[in-house]
């Protein structure tokens, strides 16, 4: 188990109703401030104050209530500003965000904040307890941090002291994680505040999750809320955080100076997907520049890291049906051979009845009837014939090919070249070829292994058994669906309009068999991202492989 720099705290100050006797009770439990809210408990004290459990006499609610430590209430104008910060933090209404209900001072001078009454832990204690956490379950209880932060930002609050211990872990219906993010604002009082504080306030918060920034004395803005998110995740995934020092400066150096190890690498069993890494080494680097430029952006990337991870999980699409016969110009093949059956039956009856009549007109002669044997075998050998070819595809017809005509030497006369005896046969069973259009024809090439698609067009080879090969069409209608996904995952990598050129080669089972960014983005983070995302799409099977580009915008 580590040691964490938080932790139940006396209040500090050197007068007032924030110091009591250490082993006495404190004077206001059983007391109702405001004539509304019976103080019941303490559930703990922090930098400003103490925080009560309390009951509201009329609603008969429970509460929780924070009152101001006397060194602070004292202070006129910091009292002013609890206030404003307080008021303006009721305002955030987010479900992620402790609702405050109520606040005010009281005629003696004891200033409060109420807030709806949080059952649960801490997410330092459930680190404490728990250590690191799998990522997936680390992502999502980010992600509601994140939102939250997202619509305090929206408000113009930057919280300025995010860590664990102001994340409320609570149950809500099924889900065990339900973050709740405390003391909003309130942080910006304290750094304020020229009270003396506990050191691990300090003057910059709390070492272990402050901005490099902060440490270097310049202006706060809502990125400093994007980094501790960034340690505060960090230390969910790996149990650890990333940067602490044996001494509050040596902390703060590292701030300023460490690289911190992926998290995937410092909790190698961990699987943390690279993209998760990514997410957090963004979100702490040490130049704000460089990080998210909003908590916005930061959620998005995180989703987008689970959306890859969900998308390496499932199972391969299932392999498209290969497309259907082509049907052959003219009459089907069954009616051809049912009418030639017909035809032929209707034959055989009249030569039958006609030999009949013969063979009896012989017998009547006195004669031997010799025809009745050839006719009667004749009949069940056409029927035969005829029905075996049904599931054949018709033939092919084939045009003569004409014997190109031969030049005679001067003075002889012309010979005709004998005609070309036996013209290629093409076989009934064979594809007929497929010729690309102009389109596939201009981006498609078909590699070595297979014949090239426009060959000379006088010439025709007897093609291979199998379909046609992806026509641009087909190859640019999978591209088509795999652009949300491209957008989606890539987008953080690019900046907006960005083109990005795939050469990718689509193998005979109608997979992306390799997809290579080309151009300016080959190599780069954006073309590779974008490669990784084509190399999931799907396309017919066909008979050889080829070869396309397709250019996204991002
Ligand atoms: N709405 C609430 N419901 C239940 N417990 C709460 C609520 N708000 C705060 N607490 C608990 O009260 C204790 C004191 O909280 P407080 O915010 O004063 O201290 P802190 O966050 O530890 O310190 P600091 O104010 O210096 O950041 C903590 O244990 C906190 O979890």
């Amino acid at each position: 188990m580590r040691s964490r720099s938080s932790g139940p705290r006396r209040a500090s100050g050197s007068a007032g109703r924030g110091m009591w006797p250490a082993d006495g009770p404190d004077p206001l439990l059983g007391h109702t401030l405001a004539d509304r809210y019976k103080l019941e408990r303490v559930i703990g004290h922090g930098g400003m104050g103490t925080v009560y459990r309390a009951e509201h006499v009329v609603i008969r609610k429970p509460v929780a209530v924070k009152v101001l430590d006397a060194a602070h209430s004292e202070r006129r104008t910091e009292v002013e500003r609890f206030l404003n910060e307080a008021r303006a933090a009721s305002k955030i209404r987010h479900e992620n965000v402790v609702d405050i209900t109520d606040f005010g001072s009281t005629s003696d001078g004891l200033v409060f904040l109420v807030m709806e009454y949080l059952e649960g832990e801490d997410l330092a204690s459930t680190s404490e307890r728990e250590g690191a956490l799998p990522w997936r379950r680390a992502a999502a209880i980010v992600l509601q941090i994140a939102a939250a932060l997202e619509a305090a930002h929206a408000q113009g609050i930057v919280h300025r002291d995010m860590k664990p211990e102001n994340c409320f872990r609570l149950r809500r219906g099924n889900d065990p994680d339900f973050i709740k993010v405390l003391d909003f604002g309130i942080a910006k009082i304290i750094e304020d505040s020229d009270v003396e504080r506990p050191s691990s306030s300090g003057l910059l918060g709390t070492p272990e999750y402050v901005a490099p920034e902060l440490i270097r004395g310049l202006q706060p803005d809502a990125r400093v809320d994007i980094y501790a998110v960034g340690v505060m995740f960090y230390d969910l995934l790996v149990g650890k955080l990333p940067f602490a020092g044996e001494s509050f400066m040596s902390t703060l150096t590292a701030h300023l100076m460490q690289l911190p190890q992926p998290p995937s690498q410092a909790r190698p069993a961990a699987q943390i997907p690279e993209a998760v890494d990514t997410v957090v080494l963004r979100a702490l680097a040490k130049d704000r520049d460089q990080r998210y430029a909003n908590i916005r952006e930061f959620s998005a990337a995180l989703r987008a890291a689970i959306a890859e991870a969900d998308a390496a999980l499932a199972p391969p699409p299932l392999p498209l049906p290969p497309p259907p016969e082509p049907e052959p110009r003219g009459l089907h093949p069954r009616v051809v051979i049912a009418a030639g059956t017909v035809i032929l039956l209707v034959f055989s009856a009249v030569l039958w009845t006609m030999a009949k009549r013969f063979y009896t007109k012989g017998q009547d002669d006195g004669g031997e009837g010799e025809l009745a044997a050839p006719v009667v075998a004749m009949a069940p050998v056409v029927p035969t014939r005829l029905a075996a070819p049904v599931n054949e595809a018709p033939k092919v017809e084939v045009p003569k090919v004409e014997a190109p005509p031969v030049v005679a030497p001067p003075g002889e006369a012309v010979k005709m070249a004998a005609p070309v005896a036996t013209p290629p046969q093409v076989e009934a069973a064979a594809e007929p070829q497929v010729e690309p259009d102009a389109e596939t024809a201009a981006e498609s090439e078909v590699d070595g292994e297979s014949e090239p698609l426009r060959g000379p067009a006088t010439t025709p080879k007897s093609p291979k058994s199998g379909p046609g090969p992806v026509t641009a069409g087909e190859f640019s209608t999978a591209m088509t669906k795999v652009g949300p996904r491209v957008k989606l995952e890539c987008s953080r990598y690019s900046l907006r309009k960005m083109e990005v050129t795939v050469q990718v080669v689509v193998g005979p089972d109608g997979s992306v068999k390799s997809a290579e960014p080309t151009g300016s983005q080959a190599g780069s983070t954006l073309g590779n991202c974008v490669a990784r995302v084509v190399k999931t799409a799907l396309l017919r099977p066909t008979r050889a492989k080829s070869t396309h580009r397709h250019t996204f915008t991002m």
